[in-house]
């Protein structure tokens, strides 16, 4: 289990902070009363059953869905890094992966050749992309986002299709990701376990904020305990090491044994 993560330091301005947001698609308010600010080198993951509004929530921070009540403040010059679950690649089309990244921006073969190595698959990069298997496929899609040099990190659903070591190597690059670019990074996970294991901050979302805190807090929640009965992520506080506070998402200490919004 990795050592708890530093206290975010809240003298930091958040890269990206929602205020009292909400999203409404017709007569459907799939997202309401969201207060979440996100923070350089912390790990957030969003958790929630399906229709929560995960991916409603992520493309509000990517500035693509307008919400219809609230306020957005981004930090000036924010650069966000997005790794879609997947993406559709024409299979007529012979492509390299090298290829591939320099149609998402233009620039240095230099700079394609880092951004995949940090994604640890410097050794793709002449590959055709319509042969990667699902997890090199997840690399390069991480290589593309990290090409943009981002301040946060987005990614949605991100070891969709690939199996527990690849999942598990795949959150160790992220924290690696995090501790060396220092970014925030923004997660959308189904995969509790391994999620709980790798996170700083968990937001469980069901259209609005369930509970949010470290995982040790949000595992002992009441609200995440009924949206995922008896799922092992609900015994990660046994063990785990038990701290004496904790820190809810926009950097406040809270002494409370857990940081809980009834609604
Ligand atoms: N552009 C849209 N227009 C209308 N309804 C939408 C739109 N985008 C999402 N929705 C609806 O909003 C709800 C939340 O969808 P969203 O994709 O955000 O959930 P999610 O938590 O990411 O789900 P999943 O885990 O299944 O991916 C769903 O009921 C969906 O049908």
């Amino acid at each position: 289990m990795a050592a708890p993560r530093p206290v975010p330091d809240t003298t930091d301005a958040p890269l990206i902070a929602l205020h009292d947001v909400a999203v409404r698609f017709g007569q459907q308010e799939v997202l309401s009363d969201i207060h979440l600010a996100l923070h350089s080198g912390r790990i957030t993951t969003l958790i929630g059953p399906n229709g929560a509004g995960k991916s409603t929530l992520a493309r509000v921070i990517l500035g693509i869905v307008p919400p219809s009540r609230g306020r957005v403040t981004r930090r000036t010059g924010l650069r966000i890094g997005y790794m879609p679950q997947r993406i559709k690649i024409d299979d007529s089309l012979p492509l390299t992966v090298d290829g591939f990244l320099a149609l998402g921006m233009a620039g240095a073969t230099r700079a394609r050749r880092d951004a995949l190595g940090r994604a640890g698959v410097a050794h793709l990069r002449r590959r055709a992309v319509q042969a990667l298997s699902g997890g090199e496929m997840q690399r390069v899609l991480l290589a593309r986002a990290l090409l943009r040099k981002p301040d946060l990190l987005v990614l949605d659903e991100p070891a969709q299709g690939v199996d527990v070591a690849g999942q598990d190597a795949l959150y160790g690059l992220l924290a690696e990701v995090r501790d060396e670019l220092r970014c925030g990074i923004l997660l959308i996970s189904h995969d509790l376990h391994l999620v709980m294991a790798a996170t700083d901050d968990v937001v469980c979302l069901h259209h609005h904020i369930c509970c949010s805190g470290t995982p040790e807090a949000v595992s002992r929640d009441p609200a995440f305990r009924d949206m995922f009965p008896g799922h092992p992520a609900t015994n990660l506080a046994l063990y785990t090491h038990e701290h004496d506070h904790e820190h809810d998402l926009h950097g406040n200490v809270d002494c409370a044994e857990h940081h809980h919004h009834d609604h």
